[in-house]
């Protein structure tokens, strides 16, 4: 059993009509990811509960108007929840239970949804790979041997696999769109204060946003109908109207005015990636849109400006993993600043150290003007930039990533190789925009991104854009490696 060739709809009216009860459909699900987890490594917990709470979805009965009841989905462990553990891939958080649950959580639940497991990432989600988990490297369905991308690695991988139609990542730079390129599936990261990060481990507080992984774009919708909205509990979580984002699904891109960056295009960019979007922006004029090169003039100095604001954003949140109030503790620590130096020192992985103390750095008294103080005005440049464009564009097309997926263990030596992965989607957080990436070609068997940006809070007209795509194109279609075993 797997969800290749299905859709929230369709499940759902196999649960309504009692084709299939939600216990036995969670079963199938965790009986599919047990069987591919060998090889696929999405998972770092699973809930055991899962069986019981779709009986009592069964026992309640599934609601006729919502998609997600008795659904089974996943989410990202950087998510705290209180039947699971959380460890956000990071030995400091090894066997940590959260005395509450994400706010998204609770909204999953609310709707009936059954989270059967928790998915492995990018070590406190830094990372484009999922290489830097502290406990394993997660594969990529379409070919073993290469990333998911990530940081929400697991997340794009079990939906790609077809072992559940929906799950949760979350986006500081790139995490969720792509991973979403890299396993040819659907990904949003909605704009900056559309989802509450109540529950979300904190990395970059001002860039960090929860999101979906769907198969479909309508499917993403769903989720995201599901999980948006303000939440009290979160301060920058915006009471911006919440509207239906499945109700402009048709409405297609008739007198669309749709913007292609240059600089999307240009050194650096695979050429099949390039020559995808083209093709899709002669696929969007095809279907009456107007597609016109625009300039983001100061996109290319995103990846440097976020690594700055992000990592100083990171040295002081993770600043509370100090050996006492969380998780991991050093065992022979003589006295406290030993105790928090030998905890910090070997409970965090490389990646997060160096971002760390880049952050520390860049907020440092000689350094702050240089670094933290010039990164916030180019962050201003690029909302300026994104201004300009969307005086009279409707949304932004691009690829989502550089190049399609690379080999496990590519760029493990140089980390800015790394980095500039998210050289496209990073403006985007900056500007805290909306984004998503939705299937859009193949190179060498390996799924291609495109990514569409928004003018904030019009996820509908992505999804709307997306969906017109979507529907004249197959690439959401085909099968990975892992679904022929
Ligand atoms: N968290 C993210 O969005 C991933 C990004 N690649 C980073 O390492 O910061």
């Amino acid at each position: 059993m797997n969800y290749f060739d299905r859709d929230l709809e369709s499940v759902h009216q196999q649960l309504v009509n009692g084709d299939v009860t939600s216990a036995e459909l969670t079963k199938q699900t965790l009986a599919n990811i047990a069987a591919q987890e060998p090889d696929l490594q999405a998972y770092l917990a699973m809930n055991e509960a899962a069986v019981e709470q779709a009986e009592a979805v069964d026992a309640a009965g599934i609601d006729p108007e919502n998609v997600l009841s008795g659904m089974p989905v996943a989410i990202k462990d950087n998510l705290v929840t209180t039947n699971m553990p959380t460890t956000a891939a990071s030995k400091m958080l090894e066997n940590f239970h959260s005395l509450f649950n994400a706010t998204v959580v609770e909204k999953l639940q609310a709707a009936g949804a059954i989270i059967v497991g928790k998915t492995n990432l990018d070590e406190f989600a830094m990372g484009s790979s999922t290489e830097k988990s502290a406990y394993q490297t997660t594969k990529n369905p379409w070919d073993l041997t290469t990333v998911p991308g990530g940081s929400s690695g697991g997340s794009a991988a079990t939906v790609s696999a077809g072992q559940v139609l929906a799950s949760l990542g979350s986006d500081t730079g790139g995490s969720i769109r792509q991973p979403a390129s890299f396993t040819g599936v659907v990904g949003m990261k909605p704009t900056y204060g559309r989802v509450s990060r109540w529950g979300l481990i904190a990395f970059g507080s001002s860039f960090d946003q929860v999101g979906p992984f769907t198969r479909t774009v309508k499917d993403n919708a769903y989720l995201l109908n599901a999980i948006a909205g303000h939440d009290d509990h979160d301060a920058t979580s915006s009471d911006q109207e919440v509207p239906d984002f499945t109700a402009h699904l048709n409405d297609g891109v008739q007198g669309m005015r749709i913007a292609l960056p240059q600089e999307y295009l240009g050194d650096g960019i695979a050429p099949a990636v390039k020559d995808a979007i083209r093709a899709a922006a002669k696929q969007y004029e095809a279907l009456g849109a107007t597609v016109e090169t625009v300039s983001l003039p100061h996109a290319k100095y995103g990846v440097m400006a976020y690594y700055a604001l992000a990592s100083s954003e990171a040295s002081s949140n993770l600043e509370r993993f100090d050996g006492i109030r969380y998780g991991y503790r050093a065992p022979e620590a003589k006295n406290l600043e030993d105790l928090y130096v030998q905890t910090r020192s070997t409970g965090f992985g490389n990646e997060v150290k160096r971002r760390i103390m880049l952050g520390t750095f860049a907020l440092s008294a000689g350094s702050f003007d240089k670094y933290f103080k010039k990164a916030a005005q180019i962050r201003t440049l690029i909302i300026e930039d994104f201004q300009k464009v969307f005086q009279d564009h409707d949304l932004i097309m691009g690829p989502t990533a550089p190049t399609t997926a690379f080999q496990i263990g590519a760029e493990s030596t140089d980390p800015t190789e790394m980095y500039v992965n998210d050289v496209m989607t990073i403006p985007v957080n900056l500007a805290g925009l909306p984004g998503m990436s939705l299937p859009a070609g193949f190179s060498a068997g390996l799924p291609i991104g495109m990514q569409l940006i928004g003018k904030p809070f019009a996820e509908s007209t992505l999804y709307q854009a997306g969906h017109a795509f979507e529907q004249t194109t197959d690439f959401h279609q085909h099968t990975p490696q892992l679904g022929g075993k």
